[in-house]
């Protein structure tokens, strides 16, 4: 479904990702680890058309869509649910969930069935979002992008700046989706939750994969080699 060749990106003369390849099948969850400055959020980046590929290849169900504006991209199926959730504070959480469906494509997500899915969320619709706990507000962002009625869904560090209860509840929900067949590919700092929730694995390191496989029968001692540059 998502197929990835030869990626390279660059800041500028800043080059970041160094020609890699990735795969994630349909209904796949796909944990992406790897140390600060890895590459992770650059590769969401340009899977998301924020950041032009110098070049490589990035297809979903055999269309190209690198280079493409991100309204495209969404469009194509890809919606993101950035780090730090970055929800609009003088919107209501419904507001914040009507923005999602700004390009939406035809689907079965709708405000209804994201509260049924996120019944905190539809509890707390006509509130400013900025009134919610860390929580829920990430389960607003997962609902906004949902909202799009993507086939795909890139989750960049949600547990970040979380307490630890709080990520018990994010994950409950992102396990919830794991049924709802969508592909999803998950950043996440800690490498535990993110073998747990996940069907795969791919550890990056200075712009590439260095290490992935299935996250059930994954290797600590490896993991951390390729995460910390061991071998
Ligand atoms: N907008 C930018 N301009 C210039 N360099 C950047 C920019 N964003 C990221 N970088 C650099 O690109 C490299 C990869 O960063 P990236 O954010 O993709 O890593 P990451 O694996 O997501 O790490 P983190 O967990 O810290 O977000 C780092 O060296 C970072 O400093």
């Amino acid at each position: 479904m998502i197929l990835i060749n030869d990626l390279r990106a660059a800041y500028g003369p800043l080059p970041v990702l160094f020609g890699f390849d990735l795969s994630v099948a349909r209904g796949e969850t796909l944990a992406l680890i790897g140390a600060n400055g890895a590459g992770k959020t650059t590769t969401f980046a340009v899977m998301t058309g924020r950041l032009k590929p110098q070049t490589g290849r990035v297809s979903v169900n055999g269309r190209d869509i690198a280079g493409l504006t991100p309204m495209d991209i969404v469009s194509h199926g890809l919606a993101l649910v950035p780090e730090g959730r970055q929800l609009f504070p003088s919107l209501t959480v419904e507001e914040n969930l009507l923005v999602g469906a700004h390009s939406r494509r035809s689907g079965g997500w709708s405000l209804e069935r994201v509260y049924e899915i996120f019944p905190t969320v539809a509890e707390f619709r006509n509130r400013p979002s900025t009134a919610l706990s860390g929580g829920q507000q990430q389960l607003v962002a997962i609902g906004r992008a949902l909202m799009s009625n993507p086939e795909v869904l890139l989750c960049d560090e949600l547990s970040l700046g979380l307490s630890p209860a709080a990520v018990d509840t994010v994950y409950t929900a992102l396990q919830k989706l794991r049924g709802e067949g969508l592909t999803t590919v998950i950043v996440e700092q800690d490498i535990a939750r993110a073998l747990s929730v996940s069907d795969r694995f791919a550890c990056m390191r200075h712009g590439q994969i260095a290490l992935s496989g299935p996250s059930v029968t994954a290797d600590r001692a490896e993991i951390s080699n390729a995460y910390f540059g061991m071998r």
